[in-house]
């Protein structure tokens, strides 16, 4: 979590270079020739502007509210629902554009309350992002009530021990803790439906995420959230993906339309400001 820019000032052209670009293309032409294309994305346009659009459960949207959400960034806009309709999704936009909330929602949307059993799976590379994302994941799902773990680094086994079985619907961890636990076998993967990846790919844990994709149920549905995409993500697209949407969102306009008072508000919460 950064600092983010209330006018969208923060563009930085190294992260939309002819690399990211080439990349992007390659994802595209996937095994399919220049014919077959678009067979292996999913093409989805929709650009929902409101909250109250998105058919989001009441108590989601109360979670939003609460918050000091009023409308959505532009990554939201386009992020959410294809998320919550169970599709795979890409989505590039640099940092501080509303990513994690993006993926917070569309996973509170989908878990099953009634089953306190793990059904999602958060990848984040670093302690501080790992408990930034668990403060969101609270925050939105307060209403729902939403049980969280989050697994970082030096988190003793006994711990894990006490905690787990208690119940969580959400973990979200470090790579290494969260391979780590699964291989003890402190962490059921049965019940695992959603996996994201969040700003993991420009860290180097290619080894600890095929570990963990290897332990993962088959149908899982996969979301990759980063600033940045590296070849990596051409590799896990055509390995762990299912058709997935691709967002590619320029930051000049993210925050177009969205209140100063809300972005103020939001940033207070997050501690980003007093
Ligand atoms: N719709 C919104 N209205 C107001 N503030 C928002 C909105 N969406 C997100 N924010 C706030 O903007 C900041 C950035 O949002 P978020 O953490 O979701 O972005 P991100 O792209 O995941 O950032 P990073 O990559 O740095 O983790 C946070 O302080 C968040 O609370």
């Amino acid at each position: 979590m950064v600092e983010m820019a209330l006018e969208g000032s923060q563009f930085d052209a190294k992260h939309y270079d002819s690399t990211t670009q080439d990349i992007l293309f390659s994802l595209c032409s996937y095994n399919t020739g220049a014919l077959g294309r678009q067979e292996n994305f999913t093409s989805y346009d929709e650009v929902v502007e409101s909250f109250e659009d998105m058919s989001l459960q009441e108590d989601l949207l109360r979670g939003i509210c609460a918050y000091g959400f009023e409308k959505p960034s532009s990554v939201q806009q386009r992020g959410i629902v294809p998320f919550c309709k169970g599709l795979d999704v890409i989505l590039q936009s640099e940092p501080g554009t509303g990513k994690t909330t993006t993926f917070c929602s569309g996973i509170l949307q989908q878990l099953d309350y009634n089953l306190v059993e793990c059904q999602a799976l958060v990848l984040a590379p670093t302690r501080e992002l790992v408990q930034q994302i668990k403060k969101t994941m609270l925050a939105l799902g307060d209403y729902l009530g939403v049980k969280v773990h989050a697994c970082v680094g030096g988190t003793s086994a006994s711990e894990v021990h006490k905690i787990l079985p208690e119940g969580v619907h959400v973990v979200i961890g470090q790579p290494g803790c969260v391979a780590d636990m699964m291989h003890r076998q402190s962490l059921c993967p049965d019940h695992i439906k959603v996996f994201i990846l969040d700003d993991m790919l420009s860290h180097g844990f290619k080894d600890q995420i095929y570990d963990i994709f290897q332990l993962l149920p088959a149908k899982i549905q996969v979301g990759l959230f980063s600033a940045v995409m590296p070849p990596e993500a051409l590799e896990i697209t055509r390995k762990f993906m299912n058709k997935p949407v691709r967002i590619l969102v320029d930051s000049a306009r993210v925050w177009s339309g969205v209140s100063l008072l809300a972005l103020r508000t939001a940033r207070a919460k997050d501690g980003l400001i007093r």
